[in-house]
């Protein structure tokens, strides 16, 4: 038996086969691995070509395999199939070596030696290479191959980089540091970036070596058994369960030293990254009850329940069973929940919007007669500023900090207001009610007080961080003790949507300093809709969760596509027509689809437009349930967070919806409302970045300002 790796681009060429032929390829390379001489397969050196390590199996009378043969040390490296000429044509070009800076395998395709004839008129002036600061040593250092240095030479325009990315001819790892530093990085930036741990000295002939190496394992896996194999081969359909980008295996695997924060723009794999720590720490770390040394469990929390659902649905398809069981999903609100049950904890979560306002009605009475504050100023003082806190008596009010909010205050006029937030302090208690600010707080302080509650958790990993609040991160950081591997946490600052103050993660007692990390590649979107995304954030800042700020900067995506439509109708009926022609036009699935609006209401118009044409929608509700054939989704923009689909339609982008006016303009003062406007952004950055393919920005009557 004999060790078979396969490359990233194996997978992609396999998928292009019908089912049949990919499995006649699969039983092939399962032969393969038991004997390469087996006399079907028939095992062909391709000695002609550019590559003299190159191979061919056959899958049957027509699909070729092409493979790279480490013959000595019995490893096959599965690189390409496809039907005959294809196949071999692929082959005549590609070469496979280890980089001997970097160590990393890359396969990469030779150009054709351009003779550099004389000319014969001087040349017309040409534009500055892109590349010109940068020296051909340094190139190779980066990861460049020899031979592909006259080329990087000639690159002048960015799309030269990115067609020779596309081409093959500049390997993968090698295109990172050449993007950076394109994008203006500095020579030593882009090398730390890409090549973070360059090994001493290279053997250019030890394939088990390099491929142990983190820059191939994000391009290769190896199966070294019968099962190995097996696994693999059930699993190439999404790849981000096999190839993790450099940096994101740093990030999933090994022992931290302490909490760790994940930046990244959306689609950049930072739900990946975290369901793969999850996986390691279950494997390495955490410890199933009822073992004797008891480590605990991984708890991995999200913001909303419906991403909580995919989750653990996700970590089914790369976990084992043995693994799941050491790891507990749940939104933070039903742990909190379910934990406060337990302790006979009486209150009820007040989440009904209509209850709420008309708590706040009652409360807003105490308002003294010689103020002007609207209730909307009482009800942003009391979430940005008293819940936070935790501020329970004038006193605390007094000395709270008021940062960043629009309306000053003096001390007597904060004595004379007080008495409305203590009324509906009151109104709460009476009703049996807290908010989950409070929850959040009644139960760290319940943990802090009684330390044997705690539950029995080695680590606790956060997505959709920039969605909680401090008083979220405290009761965390209480649920696990500080050491190494405890807090695991990735968000994005621009998809800020639930009206949350920006949380300062070392106030809440985690300190990420050296132990944080940003994702730049997305893998979802192409880059002309991301592009659009991000144009709608320009001017917003966005913080790091701990008081900082980040920036979209080497954020880009490898695929491309046509750019977003952005379309003005005059009648919603026109828009819901549009919608069904380009779903026929562009050949698309409708379960694959989404219809983002606003507002449910808004929604449930687009729903009657689509279904009065004939077209069964589905609107995604709080369940996950995949979608049947045929019915197009149907999402307001707060309920795709965390979603894909190949299109998707964001609908009614129309002036007062988008950016919905009475959210808006019920701000109580400027600070609110730009803090308002930018959330509106972000609902319209999360909405855009969740397309695969084709993205679409249709509105009637009047178009929103923002296009
Ligand atoms: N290394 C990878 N290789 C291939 N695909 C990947 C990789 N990492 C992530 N992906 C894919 O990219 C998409 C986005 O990943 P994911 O949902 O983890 O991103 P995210 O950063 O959490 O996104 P968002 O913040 O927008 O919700 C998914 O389809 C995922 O399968």
């Amino acid at each position: 038996m004999v060790s078979v790796a396969f490359s990233e681009k194996y997978f992609d060429s396999l998928l292009k086969l019908t089912p049949n032929e990919q499995s006649q390829a699969n039983k092939a390379v399962m032969l393969f691995q038991q004997d390469p001489q087996h006399g079907g397969l028939h095992y062909e050196k391709l000695t002609a070509y550019k590559d003299g390590k190159l191979r061919s199996i056959r899958a049957n009378q027509d699909v070729r395999i092409i493979l790279a043969a480490a013959e000595k040390e019995e490893l096959y490296l599965m690189l390409y199939v496809d039907h005959h000429e294809a196949a071999y044509a692929w082959a005549a070009k590609r070469k496979v070596e280890i980089n001997p800076n970097t160590g990393s395998l890359q396969v990469f395709t030779v150009e054709e030696r351009r003779e550099e004839a004389a000319p014969a008129q001087p040349a017309a002036p040409t534009l500055p290479g892109l590349f010109d600061a940068i020296r051909d040593r340094q190139l190779l250092q980066l990861g460049v191959p020899e031979e592909a240095l006259p080329l990087v030479r000639r690159m002048t325009i960015e799309a030269d980089l990115e067609s020779a990315y596309h081409s093959e001819q500049i390997p993968a790892d090698a295109y990172e540091g050449l993007f950076m530093l394109m994008a203006g990085a500095s020579f030593e930036e882009a090398y730390a970036e890409v090549v973070p741990a360059a090994p001493e000295a290279v053997d250019t002939e030890d394939y088990a070596t390099a491929l142990a190496r983190p820059e191939s394992q994000a391009r290769f896996t190896v199966a070294d058994d019968e099962q190995a194999l097996q696994e693999v081969l059930n699993q190439s359909i999404e790849k981000w369960r096999v190839f993790l980008h450099p940096a994101q295996r740093r990030l999933a695997e090994g022992k931290k030293n302490g909490p760790v924060r994940v930046l990244g723009g959306a689609g950049t794999g930072k739900t990946v990254v975290a369901m793969h720590r999850a996986r390691w720490l279950a494997e390495n770390v955490a410890s199933a009850p009822p073992s004797g040394e008891e480590q605990g469990k991984v708890l991995f929390t999200t913001f909303t329940r419906n991403l909580a659902a995919d989750i653990r649905q996700n970590l089914n398809k790369i976990c084992s069973r043995q693994a799941l069981e050491r790891i507990e999903v749940l939104n933070l609100d039903a742990w909190v929940v379910s934990f406060l049950k337990k302790q006979r904890y009486d209150y009820g979560l007040l989440l009904d919007a209509q209850q709420q306002k008309r708590l706040w009605e009652e409360a807003y009475a105490e308002k003294p007669a010689t103020s002007d504050l609207g209730l909307a100023f009482f009800q942003e003082e009391w979430a940005r500023v008293i819940q936070p806190q935790s501020i329970q008596s004038l006193d605390g009010y007094k000395r709270a900090s008021r940062i960043g909010r629009g309306t000053r205050l003096n001390r007597q006029q904060r004595l004379e207001i007080w008495p409305v937030f203590e009324r509906f302090r009151h109104l709460l208690a009476s009703n049996h009610l807290k908010e989950t600010d409070d929850v959040y707080r009644d139960a760290r302080e319940l943990l802090e007080a009684n330390p044997e509650l705690r539950p029995a958790l080695c680590s606790v990993i956060v997505d959709e961080a920039q969605d909680m609040g401090s008083q979220a991160f405290m009761l965390l950081r209480a649920l696990v003790p500080p050491g190494p591997n405890d807090m695991f946490i990735v968000g994005d600052g621009h998809q800020r949507i639930y009206g949350k103050n920006k949380v300062v993660l070392g106030q809440c007692g985690i300190d990420i300093r050296g132990r944080s990390a940003r994702l730049k590649v997305n893998y979802r979107t192409t880059d002309e809709t991301r592009k659009l995304a991000v144009s709608i954030l320009e001017g917003v800042e966005v913080d790091d969760l701990d008081g900082g700020q980040d920036s979209q900067q080497f954020y880009h995506s490898l695929m491309h596509g046509p750019a977003p439509e952005v379309r003005a109708f005059e009648f919603m009926d026109e828009q819901a027509e549009a919608i069904l022609a380009a779903i026929r036009n562009h050949g698309l699935a409708p379960e694959a689809c989404c219809v983002i609006a606003r507002t449910h209401r808004e929604l449930g118009e687009l729903k009657a437009a689509l279904e009065s044409r004939g077209q069964p929608c589905r609107q995604l509700d709080g369940r996950s349930a995949s979608t049947p054939d045929g019915e197009l989704n149907l999402a307001t923009m707060h309920r795709v967070k965390g979603l894909e689909f190949d299109a998707v339609f964001v609908a009614s982008v129309n002036r007062g919806l988008v950016p919905l006016a009475p959210v808006v303009n019920a701000a109580a003062d400027a600070v609110t409302r730009r803090q308002r406007e930018n959330e509106e952004r972000a609902l319209l950055y999360v909405s855009l970045t969740r397309a695969r393919k084709l993205a679409f920005v249709y509105g009637y009557g009047q178009m929103s300002e923002w296009f």
